[in-house]
């Protein structure tokens, strides 16, 4: 069987090269679009519906709540939340026990949040992925709801999800959908290059971007929570709704391991703003310290926003307060400090275009084409020591061992080990990115995908130690055998010490030699993408 069809190995299923360049010329977002307009809109407004999905989890600044909330209060009808819990989706993606326990502790408090304005918010399971669009149809039929609102989502998998639904709802005129946009400050698709084309290249997308955001501050403006219902007459009985558990496959390995990770990230929406407030007492220090993994300076908001605990808008409306209430982000209207931040930003908002104009991205095919003609290696002994952080190479294995103590990795690590994994040790980078769905706590598809782009550049994990952990702190907080090493040792201990005193540390030696093993990957990504016609 081909690995492209291998039911074991989730993360290498994928279409051909040819149907993935047909599916991003025939964009599902243009087919949604088009399902979305041709409705016909219904003469009355009923009970109104907001469908939460996994990454709008809050009810602070949620465009399709609050959108849904006035379309009931305009007609003195009912507000209904609903989230649908669906395993076979989270085993399909492969989402961690870190952050399917986030998600769930969010929906514990968004439920009380919305119980105090008369809301509820129901959870309904779906046995598969394939009837999450009819789940919801019943649901809708059962309540009578005229009015469905959610935020798109722009995952390949999501967008055929609200077809279907969008297919079904057009055959059933007794309701009508709302999409609306959420998740980022500029919407997906407006940033055009001179050919009319959505823009790809960063350099380029950032400078427009901030041109934008400064001329038009009023792309951070947030909207209220929902209105108290006018009533919970008839609901009665959807308030006692009991929250989704995780399968069995995806929970926590102990209590313990459990109460460290929320204690990490402590979910609500509250807890989120609390941390973004307090990293902007350190902002000024970001442009500096942000590659430096020992100092930990960076805003640890990732989880928050892969499962949209809080807006970007809010998120930005705070920087914006910070630095003088101006939306200028450029260098000469903000610190160094903020301007290198909200870059970091503007890469996600970005990557959620390409996600949305690239569809195949999202499909287990790299946004280059020609990689998925590269001969990986099966080194199950490499993989499997680049999973336990025992590849005798500090930097790499303290990165390797952060994500599986925190369910998070600092970004410069994360560069490093991918790199690492796929290049070194030539390894199908998709497991690579499969394993950081299954453990971190911030997955998120178009930040992970795409920092799994491959590409030729082969990090140096000595002189990268040496540049951005200079005291080799963060080598010696995650690699215990090596806490008594002292100086530049701790970068490359198998070279720099003795036979005798590297023996004595009960550390690895080197998996591989790095030097070889990148002229083995240059060599191989030259002869395999070639010829390569993808
Ligand atoms: C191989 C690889 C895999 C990654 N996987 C994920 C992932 O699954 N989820 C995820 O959120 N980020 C991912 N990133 C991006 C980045 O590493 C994390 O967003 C960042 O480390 C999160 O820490 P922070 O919130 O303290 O970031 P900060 O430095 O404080 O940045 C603020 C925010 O900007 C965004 N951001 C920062 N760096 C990037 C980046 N390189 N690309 C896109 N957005 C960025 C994030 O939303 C982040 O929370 C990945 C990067 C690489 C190289």
């Amino acid at each position: 069987m081909s690995k492209r069809n291998d039911p074991e190995q989730p993360e290498m299923q994928h279409p051909s090269t040819k149907r993935a360049k047909q599916i991003d010329e025939d964009l599902p977002y243009d087919n949604l679009r088009e399902l979305l307009s041709s409705q016909n809109v219904p003469k009355d407004v009923g009970t109104v519906l907001h469908w939460f999905r996994s990454k709008d989890l809050r009810i602070q600044d949620n465009r399709a709540l609050h959108a849904a909330s006035e379309k009931a209060k305009s007609a003195n009808e009912q507000l209904i939340c609903l989230y649908i819990n669906c395993d076979d989706a989270f085993l399909f993606h492969g989402v961690s026990p870190a952050r399917l326990d986030f998600i769930h502790d969010n929906l514990r408090i968004m439920q009380e949040e919305l119980k105090k304005l008369d809301i509820p918010l129901v959870f309904v399971d779906a046995e598969k992925r394939s009837t999450i669009a009819k789940t919801v149809i019943d649901f809708v039929k059962e309540h009578g709801i005229t009015h469905v609102y959610a935020n798109y989502e722009y995952e390949q998998d999501e967008m055929a999800r609200d077809v279907q639904f969008l297919e079904a709802a057009s055959k059933d005129s007794d309701f009508y959908v709302e999409l609306l946009h959420d998740q980022t400050v500029v919407e997906p698709g407006t940033i055009l290059s001179g050919a009319g084309k959505p823009m790809k290249v960063f350099t380029a997308y950032h400078k427009v971007w901030l041109e934008e955001v400064k001329r038009d501050p009023g792309l951070l403006d947030t909207v209220p929570v929902p209105s108290k219902n006018v009533s919970k007459k008839g609901l009665e009985k959807l308030f006692g709704s009991n929250l989704p558990t995780a399968p069995k496959e995806k929970q926590f390995a102990s209590n313990e391991e459990k109460k460290s990770i929320r204690k990490m990230w402590p979910a609500g929406h509250e807890a989120a703003l609390g941390r973004m407030r307090g990293f902007l007492d350190q902002i000024d220090n970001y442009a500096a310290t942000r590659s430096n993994p020992a100092a930990d300076s960076t805003s640890r908001m990732s989880a928050y926003f892969s499962a949209g605990v809080i807006s970007m808008r809010e998120t930005l409306s705070e920087v914006k307060r910070f630095n003088n209430n101006s939306a200028d982000f450029t260098p000469s209207g903000s610190s160094a400090g903020v301007t290198s931040w909200v870059r970091e930003i503007v890469f996600r908002e970005l990557y959620r275009q390409t996600t949305l104009y690239t569809p195949h991205t999202s499909m287990n095919l790299p946004q280059n084409l020609k990689f998925d003609f590269v001969n990986w290696e099966s080194d199950e002994e490499g993989y499997k020591r680049w999973e336990e952080g025992t590849l005798g190479v500090p930097f790499i294995d303290a990165g390797m061992r952060q994500i599986k103590h925190e369910a998070y990795m600092h970004n410069r690590l994360r560069m490093n080990v991918s790199s690492y994994l796929y290049c070194n040790l030539l390894v199908d980078y998709r497991r690579g990115e499969r394993y950081f769905a299954e453990t971190l706590i911030d997955w998120d598809l178009s930040n992970n995908t795409q920092g799994w782009e491959p590409s030729y550049t082969v990090f140096n994990p000595v002189s990268q130690a040496e540049k951005n952990d200079p005291q080799g702190d963060y080598i010696r907080r995650w690699v215990p055998e090596l806490r008594g090493v002292v100086g530049k040792e701790v970068f490359d201990p198998y070279n720099r010490l003795s036979e005798g005193e590297f023996g004595k540390l009960g550390y690895p030696e080197p998996y591989v030699d790095w030097k070889e093993t990148k002229l083995r990957a240059v060599e191989r990504f030259k002869r395999d993408m070639k010829d390569a016609v993808p």
